[in-house]
């Protein structure tokens, strides 16, 4: 460690403002206007975000520095009271502090709820709800198709019935389930500034946004009550049809006394775990089909090669199934090259150092936080050959995977706190993508060319079109 008369290298900052520090360099987009300052101020930027210094990590040895070599000391989460408010006090798995409690509900969701045989296990579900999109875009092949609509609602479908055991629009409460989630992510995705300028925290009584957070803590929350009521219930009686899968909420509810898991789940931590599953599983997962989708129709050298793959695999069968992927290499090569263009979380979730660290050739103080930039990483020449091209080959004859193995591609973090959700999202992916290619020609609404589709994106949870993708339908013949 560094002696005490050694003078502490901090990284490069950009000049910042009294009171709000460099929040107005953020932009609307901020993973754009940051890899923008990169380019002047370096790989690894101090800013302050208010009064607090927050790391702009946009390299692959950054990144790795964080998620690998310093894993542990990066291990924590900034506080949000906006998680306090929504999650029962950050009782989830994504926003707990590092600590016992975190290691307990990350082990849960691990080794419980999205192991790969869990995964397996709800693949009836994904073949179902995947089918039911097919049906729902052949029924509308004669009209120009909203296909975010239709790639949401069968994410939203698979998530609610793993998670809870059915969809949540069945039954008399379902509109206002929906607008409730909805309004859940919007919320998350909101900028806190009392966390940035705690003095200011005042102005969110003013604005109306910390009765917005109670007003739909306490919706969820009853919504969350009658699940489990139901779900209960059910189990007692024990209703299944062979071979139907546990949500996870019956699997929580089994494991709750900790006699499998050496620890009991309280009431209000099994909730925050189904609630994050609904905010991290649905806006991500669809939002990689839209943006895939739109680069196919950009291209279609690469959507008649994706044809081709998919129409061959599956010829004379009536459905791609999940069997089917295995071999599916231009697919899987498609997926990543819109991950690397288009990750949804293009600044991956905050970190926070827990002691004083050195990264790259810096001294970082204990109470850090840190954002590591993929989508500047993903567009790095240094990486990437031609990185603004669309151009899956680059993954065909290369071992970079999405699994947090490889920094250059990294769109669902890496390390401890990386995404527990990778096999349960890229099944889900593939497996629709793989469905409707192989039953639809794909093409843009009349007059409008692949090179003209509008590629501005919109800030939120996840960053995706701004504007929803419409196109137009054709079944092929089987
Ligand atoms: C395409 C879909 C998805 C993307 C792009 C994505 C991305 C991410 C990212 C970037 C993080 C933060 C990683 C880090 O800090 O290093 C994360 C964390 C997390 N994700 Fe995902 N995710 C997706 C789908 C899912 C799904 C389907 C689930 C569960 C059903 C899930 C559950 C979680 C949880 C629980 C965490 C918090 C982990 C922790 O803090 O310990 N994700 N995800």
């Amino acid at each position: 460690s560094p002696s005490n008369t050694q003078k502490r290298l901090s990284p490069p900052s950009p000049r910042k403002l009294p009171i709000i520090g460099n929040l107005h360099q953020l932009g609307s987009l901020p993973h754009r206007s940051l890899h923008k300052l990169s380019k002047k101020y370096g790989p690894l930027m101090l800013l302050h975000f208010g009064s607090k210094p927050v790391l702009i990590a946009s390299s692959v040895n950054a990144a790795r520095d964080i998620m690998k070599t310093h894993d542990l000391v990066w291990s924590n989460r900034p506080k949000s009271s906006m998680a306090d408010g929504l999650f029962y006090g950050s009782k989830d798995v994504a926003f707990s502090p590092y600590g016992e409690y975190w290691r307990q509900v990350r082990s849960v969701t691990v080794l419980h709820l999205l192991s790969n045989k869990r995964v397996q296990s709800y693949r009836h579900v994904r073949e179902e709800e995947t089918s039911n999109m097919i049906d729902k875009i052949r029924q509308q092949c004669d009209s120009v198709i909203d296909l975010r609509d239709v790639l949401s609602c069968m994410t939203n479908n698979i998530i609610s019935r793993v998670n809870i055991g059915r969809t949540y629009n069945e039954g008399e409460s379902g509109i206002a389930v929906k607008a409730l989630l909805e309004e859940l992510l919007v919320l998350l995705g909101t900028f806190n500034i009392g966390d940035y300028i705690p003095w200011l925290k005042w102005i969110n009584k003013i604005n109306g946004l910390d009765s917005r957070v109670k007003k739909v803590a306490k919706d969820l929350d009853a919504f969350l009550e009658s699940v489990i009521e139901e779900r209960v219930i059910r189990n007692k009686k024990a209703e299944y049809s062979a071979g139907e899968a546990k949500g996870f909420v019956d699997v929580l509810l089994e494991i709750q006394n900790g006699k499998e898991t050496g620890f009991p789940l309280q009431r209000d931590s099994l909730k925050a775990i189904l609630l994050d599953a609904f905010v991290a599983g649905t806006d991500s997962t669809y939002t990689v089909l839209e943006w895939t989708m739109t680069e196919l129709l950009r291209h279609p050298r690469v959507m008649k090669k994706l044809e081709d793959e998919v129409r061959e695999l599956g010829q004379g069968k009536t459905e791609i199934t999940e069997d089917d992927l295995g071999n599916m290499h231009y697919l899987k090569a498609v997926i990543k090259e819109s991950l690397r263009l288009h990750a949804p979380v293009p600044l991956l979730a905050a970190r926070e150092s827990m002691e004083e660290v050195k990264l790259l050739e810096y001294d970082i103080p204990a109470r850090t936080q840190a954002m590591i930039n993929v989508w500047a990483i993903g567009r790095d020449p240094l990486l990437w050959e031609n990185p603004e091209e669309f151009r899956p080959e680059r993954f065909l004859n290369s071992d970079i995977d999405v699994k947090g193995l490889n920094f250059e591609l990294i769109p669902f973090g890496a390390g401890r706190r990386g995404c527990p959700g990778i096999p349960f999202a890229i099944m889900v992916i593939e497996v629709a993508l793989a469905k409707i290619v192989h039953k639809f020609n794909f093409a843009l609404p009349k007059g409008i060319k692949g090179e003209d589709l509008d590629m501005t994106e919109c800030n939120g949870l996840a960053v995706r079109r701004k504007l929803p993708l419409f196109v137009v339908a054709t079944p092929l013949s089987s």
